[in-house]
């Protein structure tokens, strides 16, 4: 790590954002954190915490917040993006050339439709003169702000830029891994939620642990074989951004997706379960643009297509369990011939 620190601007004052934005100030890095909202700005720079989002959480007294964009962006070197996918395009295009050539980085896990664009595509569209990389992995907001031991993974082509967001990030309490695979990275955050509602769904029904395992097993499976079909690594999913952001989320009732999934599995209506959380759930849309995708792309996702039928068609989820349970037994791990094809590098040796 270096002594002298980038400044860093995270746009997005929800429970992400913010999170990040402490850890930065934290470790010393010059922080700003711009959120939309004055009157929350206002109550988090005089209470020190942001209330709404991240309660009992000290904000570190470096940390500036701000509702004005200009003076958040004006000597940033680099910016995280934690604002929802419904939001995203429509905030860069606000800011528009305020962002050109500073290293932008997605925090964002969702894809937006038509398109089925990842954030950091989006990125690439609205601000095509930035270094672009993406934050992934399984990193819970409360949990990282409470200091909780944590991993996560940045991904770019700028191996100078992934570099950079290892240094201001890295500390005792975040280890922050790099990768090439920003495809795989951001496809792998994105798809985890729609299985993290399924988990929930499921443990609000009681089921066993053996049907827990057995989700999130196949879960990994259908994310895979869709992520290789649009041509991503299946390697990414064995890392951080695959496999680890889909245990903690399909099996931490602090995930929002898995609050909703729990809420479905109780009874309530989809809209009951997304007001009761009052936050993001990126897994509810994800699933929509998933299961169109799929069809038109011809990819088996028995899992997608079941969630998709239990909430948007109006099918008894006895009969979804039931057509899941006597679909064909196929293959168990499926990218043998993905790995023979592709030799180790020395590094991997
Ligand atoms: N929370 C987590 O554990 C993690 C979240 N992520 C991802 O980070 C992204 C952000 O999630 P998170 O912070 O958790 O969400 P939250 O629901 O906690 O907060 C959403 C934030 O986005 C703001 N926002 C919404 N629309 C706009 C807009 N048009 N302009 C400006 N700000 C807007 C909200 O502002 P307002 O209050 O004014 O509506 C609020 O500050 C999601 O894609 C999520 O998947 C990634 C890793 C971990
Ligand atoms: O992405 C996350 C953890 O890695 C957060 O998941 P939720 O959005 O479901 O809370």
């Amino acid at each position: 790590m270096t002594d002298h620190k980038v400044p860093v601007t995270v746009l997005g004052g929800g429970s992400f954002g913010t999170t990040l934005a402490n850890l930065l100030a934290s470790n010393s890095v010059p922080t700003t954190l711009w959120l939309r909202n004055e009157e929350q700005a206002s109550e988090m720079r005089e209470q020190r915490e942001n209330t709404r989002y991240l309660p009992g959480i000290k904000l570190d007294p470096q940390l500036t917040v701000t509702t004005d964009m200009a003076s958040a962006l004006s000597a940033a070197e680099l910016v995280f993006l934690a604002i929802p996918s419904g939001a995203f395009r429509s905030v860069l295009q606000q800011i528009g050339p305020g962002l050109a050539g500073k290293g932008l980085i997605s925090t964002t896990k969702g894809i937006e439709q038509p398109g089925f664009l990842m954030m950091s595509q989006i990125v690439e569209q609205e601000v095509p003169e930035a270094r672009v990389a993406v934050l992934s992995g399984p990193n819970l907001a409360r949990e990282m702000a409470a200091g909780a031991l944590t991993a996560t993974v940045v991904a770019s082509d700028d191996e100078a830029l992934s570099a950079q967001v290892q240094d201001v990030l890295g500390c005792q309490s975040l280890r922050v891994y790099a990768s090439q695979d920003r495809y795989g990275v951001e496809l792998g955050g994105a798809l985890k939620n729609v299985y993290a509602i399924i988990s929930g769904m499921a443990a609000a029904m009681g089921v066993g642990e053996n049907t827990k395992s057995m989700l999130i097993t196949r879960a990994l499976a259908e994310m895979t074989r869709f992520a290789v079909h649009m041509g991503a690594n299946p390697l990414t999913f064995l890392g951080l951004a695959g496999v680890g952001d889909l245990i903690v989320t399909c099996t931490s009732p602090m995930s929002r997706n898995y609050q909703v999934g729990h809420a479905l599995g109780k009874g309530l209506t989809l809209e009951e379960s997304i007001a009761r959380l009052g936050q993001v759930a990126e897994g509810v849309n994800t699933l929509k643009v998933l299961r169109q995708k799929s069809l038109e792309e011809g990819v088996y996702m028995p899992l997608v297509a079941g969630l998709h039928a239990i909430i948007f068609e109006q099918q008894p989820l006895a009969d979804v369990i039931g057509r899941l349970m006597s679909a064909e037994q196929k293959h168990d791990v499926e990218f043998s011939a993905f790995m023979a094809s592709t030799p180790l590098t020395k590094e991997q040796k």
